[in-house]
């Protein structure tokens, strides 16, 4: 199935890269704008170079406990960052906001994505990514980046992201959002222990059935600290792993800090799979 993003149309029946381009003020060091926006733009050019056929602009860290952010300074953040980006290089630039401003500036700028972890569910959200035209990626979170991971519980995990994000499909397309410009993410890692994240992991073709291409994100993650007992700076082969079960359960797009190894993990997959004889 195709989808079509600020003009680039993909295939979304093969697995996507995303890289992932943090300008919070502590993925930087302390430079100015200028440095920010040109360090963000060497990363996003080395992560194409590397395979990456999106890249993820965010300017929220959702971090546990992270500072909530002004849309004013979200919008100084990113701004100058997707203009950039999606100026220089030859990529679909995802947004990742919550804030209606964020999406329209986003989409006025050139970004082909809009990459919401709240699901539309601020408010004039919804209005927002339906001005925009833009394909959308819905996430589920239970509760606040403050307080999520405080011994979260569900009746039957799998079926609960399922029901939420049918019910904010349902309210998106009925304000206007095109049925084939929505992808379903059940967000790794947003309000779920171990447990709860692994139930999912395995239950993704499910969620395929949905009828929604995916997105995913598990790269570095708590979850694969968690079964592997590794520091954040040495998770890259958990999440490889990660990504390599995800393009082999029909994930569309795998967002990512190590592009160039997880395409060469999907690599792998697609070989495997249009060997099939
Ligand atoms: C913006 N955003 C994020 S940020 C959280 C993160 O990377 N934490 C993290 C990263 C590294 C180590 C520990 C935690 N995760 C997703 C996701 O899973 N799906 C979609 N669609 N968007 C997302």
């Amino acid at each position: 199935m195709r989808m079509k993003f600020a003009g680039r149309e993909l295939d979304l029946s093969r697995s996507h890269v995303m890289g992932i381009v943090n300008v919070t003020p502590d993925s930087f060091s302390d430079g100015g704008q200028y440095n920010t926006t040109e360090l963000a733009v060497q990363r996003a050019r080395q992560m194409v170079a590397d395979g990456a056929t999106f890249v993820d602009v965010g300017g929220e860290s959702t971090r546990p406990g992270a500072a909530p952010v002004s849309e004013q300074e979200e919008l100084d953040r990113v701004s100058p960052v997707v203009e950039a980006i999606a100026r220089q290089l030859d990529v679909v630039v995802s947004v990742d906001t919550s804030s209606a401003a964020v999406m329209r500036e986003g989409a006025s700028l050139g970004a082909g994505l809009i990459n919401d972890v709240r699901a539309l569910q601020r408010e004039g959200a919804v209005e927002a990514a339906v001005e925009t035209g833009l394909p959308v990626c819905l996430m589920h979170m239970k509760g606040a980046p403050g307080t999520m991971q405080e011994r979260p519980e569900y009746r039957h995990v799998v079926r609960d992201v399922a029901a939420f994000l049918m019910d904010r499909v349902r309210v998106c397309e009925s304000a206007g959002v095109p049925a084939d410009q929505i992808l379903l993410d059940p967000g790794f890692g947003f309000g779920k222990s171990a447990e709860h994240n692994f139930q999912l992991l395995a239950a993704l073709e499910q969620m395929r059935m949905l009828g929604y291409p995916l997105l995913v994100g598990m790269s570095r993650k708590t979850m694969l600290g968690q079964v592997t007992g590794r520091e954040v700076s040495e998770r890259l082969p958990a999440s490889v792993a990660a990504a390599t079960i995800s393009a082999l359960k029909g994930v569309s797009v795998i967002r990512v800090h190590d592009v160039r190894e997880t395409v060469d993990a999907v690599r792998v997959v697609e070989a495997m799979q249009s060997a099939a004889y």
